[in-house]
């Protein structure tokens, strides 16, 4: 088998006065925050998509149910975990990762660099890795009213041992 594979993710998420709003593991300050079955963070499930797509693997709702109570309120840093834990249980690892998140408001350019980090942590990727990056979409459909939030990610994994020069 080819020893690289990409794969895509998207997510989506309502706004909602007065939740918690969280991004790539990072805490956003805001007066509004993701509605969800879990902590709702919309990036660390678009990252868990795009990597269990490249592996073949299903998505995160096979994985994580929003039907079972094990995941109510979950920290989506430890959905990441686990995504990456599968992939090496099939020998894939994590070679790098790309993402945007369209949101209205805040502004959210200051938290990037942490998430990046947060982000290559939970995966075990390098420094360097992972790149977030964040778009308004012009007070246009759902994301411009700042009725929700969405994230797009592709990841590209690799074969544990494979020789990266030779195929
Ligand atoms: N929630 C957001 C959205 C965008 N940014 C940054 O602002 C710049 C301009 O974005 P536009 O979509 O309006 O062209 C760009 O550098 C984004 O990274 C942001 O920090 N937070
Ligand atoms: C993460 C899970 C599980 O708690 O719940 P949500 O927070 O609703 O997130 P979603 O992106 O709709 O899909 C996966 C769910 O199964």
């Amino acid at each position: 088998m080819f020893p690289y594979r990409i794969g895509m993710g998207y997510d989506v998420h309502q706004l909602a006065d007065g939740l918690p709003f969280v991004l790539g593991g990072v805490r956003i300050d805001h007066s509004r925050g993701a509605v969800g079955h879990s902590d709702a963070d919309v990036l660390l499930h678009a990252i868990c998509d795009a990597l269990l797509g490249a592996a073949g693997l299903r998505d995160i709702g096979y994985h994580f149910p929003d039907s079972s109570d094990e995941y109510k309120g979950i920290d989506s840093r430890i959905l990441l975990k686990h995504t990456i834990r599968l992939l090496s249980e099939n020998e894939w690892q994590t070679g790098n990762i790309d993402c945007t998140i369209a949101l209205q408001r805040p502004k959210i350019a200051g938290y990037i660099q942490k998430m990046q980090e947060e982000i290559e942590t939970l995966t075990g990727s390098g420094p360097g890795s992972v790149s977030v990056k964040a778009t308004t979409t012009e007070h246009l459909g759902f994301t411009g009213r700042e009725e929700g939030v969405a994230a797009w990610a592709v990841a590209l994994i690799y074969k544990s041992g494979s020789d990266h020069f030779n195929h």
